[in-house]
């Protein structure tokens, strides 16, 4: 557990302490300016496109901006979060750390937002800067020079696409998430990222809009619906994570009134999809 001055300022689930042990306190690079990358999401469950949201931001980092990458995490979401398909938070976090640790030397997976009362993303990303920079002590350069890491959102144009749509989050939070933090943005398959983007531009510096040079349409929507039907789901996941899967029988139970719509919602879309090509 942390400092007593972050108790009066977070909630903490009981017996957790930051996991830090893939962070990389030495920067290769000392001119460049350190980051961490926090993914939110409900990961229910993990697929390889979400781990891959990583991969394309290193690479995308490495060549058009200034930043270096010091420590990747997915954070998932407390089991509060209304959402249809999400497994509790034991089985969420569970596979992510299955999944970042039989495929990543960098990954790491935080459960304080999951264990606890639900927490708006601006807190979360307020609480891996505490994390990071007041109790860690940030990073050193190789001549051992302190510099405070920056903390940056990840998440998919889908995610982006909602922080235009009125009631979904609030105005002091987008300007804390995006004005203080910044984000990276995945293309996803399905939301036109200008219009997404459009009533954000004045955050539109610390927006950065990454496209998938080969198109990933996987979701977790889709594999639940896969495993629900008895269709396989290897290597769309993690091995690990499909075994933990089938050792546990998850996902199998009959879908819930929202999830079925859903389901309908994705089936038409890749109907109409198929008519056109
Ligand atoms: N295929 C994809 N392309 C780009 N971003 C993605 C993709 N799948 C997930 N993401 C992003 O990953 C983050 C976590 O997503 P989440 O756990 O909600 O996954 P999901 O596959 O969208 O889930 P669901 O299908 O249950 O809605 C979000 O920011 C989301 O936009
Ligand atoms: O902080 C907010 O106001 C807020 C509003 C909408 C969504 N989020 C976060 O966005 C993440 C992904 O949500 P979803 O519904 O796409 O799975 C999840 O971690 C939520 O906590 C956060």
């Amino acid at each position: 557990m942390s400092s007593p001055e972050s108790q009066s300022r977070f909630t903490y689930p009981s017996n957790y302490s930051f996991p830090h042990h893939r962070l990389n306190r030495v920067m290769r690079d000392s001119s460049k300016t350190p980051i961490v990358l926090v993914a939110c999401g409900s990961f229910s469950p993990v697929t390889y496109l979400h781990l891959r949201m990583f991969e394309m931001a290193k690479d995308y980092c490495r060549q058009n901006t200034d930043f270096e990458i010091v420590g990747g995490y997915l954070s998932p979401v407390s089991d509060q979060y209304v959402k249809p398909g999400l497994l509790s938070a034991e089985h969420r976090v569970k596979m992510c750390t299955l999944a970042a640790e039989d495929t990543s030397s960098w990954l790491m997976i935080d459960p304080w937002e999951a264990f606890q009362s639900y927490q708006r993303t601006a807190v979360v990303l307020d609480h891996f800067d505490f994390e990071l920079n007041n109790v860690l002590g940030g990073v050193q350069t190789a001549d051992g020079e302190h510099r405070n890491v920056r903390v940056m959102l990840l998440a998919g144009s889908d995610l982006i696409g909602t922080m235009s749509q009125p009631g979904v989050w609030s105005q002091q939070d987008l300007d804390h998430i995006l004005g203080r933090y910044g984000c990276f943005i995945i293309e996803r398959a399905g939301t036109d990222v200008d219009q997404a983007t459009d009533s954000l531009a004045r955050w539109k510096h610390n927006i950065h809009i990454i496209s998938q040079l080969i198109q990933n349409d996987v979701s977790s929507t889709k594999v639940r619906l896969f495993l629900r039907r008895g269709l396989s789901v290897r290597y769309l996941l993690p091995s690990a994570v499909v075994d933990y899967i089938e050792q546990n029988k998850l996902y199998v139970d009959e879908a819930t009134a929202a999830e079925k719509e859903k389901e309908r919602e994705m089936l038409a879309t890749l109907s109409k999809k198929k008519a056109t090509t």
